[in-house]
């Protein structure tokens, strides 16, 4: 039970350290945490209803997700093929997709969700 636990605590401590090697090395990933960070403090400025926090923390989580994906993705793809390759392009390129995808989606939610409280703080609405 103890070598199992100390199994699941080295796991997790390797996961953790991924995610900070991810953040130091990808510019992408800190602008990514830092315009998260900025909009879960909006959402508290703008008290969105519960459902919205969630949806927005949802987002977040796939953006991030995406972009620790297509970091292991290029890890993977420079370690074996440091050369050109189609191949190697199409992973890369791909996996920046899913990346563009996940903003995107992030975007359009957080248009819809702030688009109200926004107007309204201006008086617009
Ligand atoms: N081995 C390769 N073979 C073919 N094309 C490649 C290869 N490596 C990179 N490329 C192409 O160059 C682009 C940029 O790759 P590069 O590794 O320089 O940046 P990146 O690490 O994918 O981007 P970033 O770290 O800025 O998100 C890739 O999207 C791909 O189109």
């Amino acid at each position: 039970m103890k070598v199992r636990n100390q199994k699941l605590t080295a796991s997790f401590r390797n996961a953790l350290e991924g995610i900070v090697i991810a953040f130091k090395t990808q510019r992408n990933i800190r602008i990514h945490v830092t315009m998260s960070i900025m909009v879960v403090l909006a959402a508290f400025y703008f008290k969105l209803p519960p459902r919205d926090f969630a949806l927005i923390l949802l987002v977040i989580g796939l953006v991030i997700t995406a972009e620790l994906l297509n970091t292991a993705i290029e890890a993977i793809v420079d370690l074996v093929m440091p050369e050109w390759h189609a191949l190697a392009k199409i992973a890369k390129d791909t996996a920046a997709g899913a990346v563009l995808v996940a903003a995107g989606v992030a975007v359009v939610i957080g248009l819809l969700l702030f688009y109200k409280p926004v107007m309204i703080w201006f008086g617009w609405y």
